[in-house]
């Protein structure tokens, strides 16, 4: 097999990150933007020693799950794998997807949103100058490279709103320095807020005025610098050109204080589906006490706060502790403690009786110290709340090690469109 040649074939699966999956001469060949059954003209784009990478030049017989994706740059942009397939078929895929990687356990079907589109509350938009021309967008799959977009079909429109007006408005002087455009977009409060981060700081006042009054929802503008040299996109250091460093959103009833650099699920309506869950999977009762690790704002542990006798919370980010601490007082909650700390450094140290943990961690999952601290601390309950089925494969097990039984997995689809999927583990103690 050689670059650039043309095969015909049949494409019979589709792998975690979305690649339909060929098998041509001994060699599986990865293909994206297609499907498990279809009939494709592909070409060769890269061959390594055990398989191969290709482009879809034309679909033969399209799969019956095959839709046309709303957004018309679909293929090329890295954001969505999934928009040319029908949804119902995406919530299969993904069920899939979980279950193959923790074959022993009780996967549930995943919950899924009734409008699979228009979700997302946070968009980061490189932005780039070349020839004179200032270009934003979002990246093409593998490379640096901006695809312009006009509007992206998953983000809040609000968001699209903001975009394109900074597409009108940076002009290149503007932009000199810049890196990333951030805006977030809360509904339930009508609130947004707009980073520009770049190298320096620039002659930005008029802007800032003008966009204050073109959009009543901007609560707040911030300039964050960032000069590193990797692809980390926040810096450390900020000023507020606007408002406050944070802005107020929601989860269930409470009020949440969101800084710009405190996480919170991108997908507002089923961040409440997936709480709902882990709320459910905790079964909780108010002689408990409840740790929140890599707590965030809060709001895992806030909901649970209204039925405990009291909550721990755990986060590394400054800024999201002192949300989180702020957060209680807002919701006249008086129940929860948190800390700025390594969440496993805490559950090394913790000495209190505990009942129930919730955990949440990034995407690499936790380490198996930190596991084997948890378990010491002998927990009826551990709830796992998980972006990445993977590593909370992985965690369940060395969990089962520990004396706990994973009950079920239950899927939550935050990522529509994409390969994406959140979980609920709920793990019970062995008696
Ligand atoms: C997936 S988010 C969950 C946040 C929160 N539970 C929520 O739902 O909004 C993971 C959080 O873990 C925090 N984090 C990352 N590494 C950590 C560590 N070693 N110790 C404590 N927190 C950490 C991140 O800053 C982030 O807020």
């Amino acid at each position: 097999m050689k670059k650039n040649e043309v095969y015909k074939t049949q494409i019979i699966d589709l792998t975690n990150m979305a690649y339909g999956v060929a098998r041509i001469d001994g060699l599986v060949v990865f293909v994206p933007n297609v499907l498990p059954q279809e009939e494709v003209k592909i070409g060769i784009t890269k061959v390594c020693k055990k398989y191969a990478y290709a482009r879809l030049i034309k679909i033969i017989k399209p799969s019956p799950d095959r839709i046309e994706p709303v957004c018309p740059v679909a293929d090329k942009c890295g954001g969505c794998q999934l928009q040319h397939m029908r949804y119902a078929a995406q919530l299969a895929y993904k069920q899939r997807l979980v279950q193959d990687l923790m074959p022993n356990q009780e996967v549930r079907y995943p919950l899924g949103m009734e409008d699979p589109y228009a979700y997302r509350n946070k968009a980061q938009f490189p932005i780039q100058i070349k020839n004179n021309q200032v270009f934003m967008g979002f990246y093409r799959v593998h490379s640096n490279d901006i695809v312009p977009i006009q509007q992206c079909a998953i983000q809040d429109p609000v968001i699209n709103e903001l975009y394109a007006w900074f597409q009108e408005h940076l002009t290149v002087s503007l932009a000199q320095g810049l890196r990333h455009l951030y805006i977030r977009y809360i509904q339930s409060t009508n609130q947004s807020q707009i980073v520009l981060i770049g190298q320096y700081k620039n002659d930005w006042e008029q802007l800032v005025k003008d966009c204050v009054s073109t959009f009543d929802h901007v609560a707040s503008i911030v300039f964050n610098q960032n000069n590193r040299k990797d692809n980390v996109i926040l810096g450390e250091k900020y000023e507020v050109l606007y408002g406050k460093p944070y802005i107020l959103a929601t989860c269930f009833e409470n009020k949440v204080h969101l800084h710009f650099k405190s996480f919170f699920q991108v997908n507002s309506v089923q961040m409440e589906v997936l709480y709902k869950q882990a709320l459910q999977a905790a079964n909780l009762d108010s002689s408990m006490t409840v740790i929140d690790l890599y707590a965030g704002t809060g709001t895992i542990g806030m909901m649970a706060a209204r039925y405990v006798k009291q909550v721990i919370g755990v986060e590394i980010v400054p800024e999201a502790v002192e949300n989180a601490k702020e957060n209680y007082a807002l919701n006249d909650l008086y129940n929860g403690s948190y800390y700025c700390m390594d969440a496993s450094v805490f559950a090394h140290e913790m000495k209190e009786k505990v009942d129930v943990v919730f955990v949440d961690p990034p995407r690499k999952g936790m380490s198996e110290q930190g596991i084997d601290d948890i378990a010491r601390l002998n927990p009826q309950r551990v709830v796992y709340v998980s972006c990445n089925p993977k590593t909370l494969a992985r965690d369940i097990k060395i969990f089962e090690q520990e004396g706990y039984h994973c009950e079920y997995v239950q899927p939550v689809d935050l990522f529509c469109q994409t390969n994406g999927i959140e979980c609920v583990a709920k793990l019970e103690k062995m008696d």
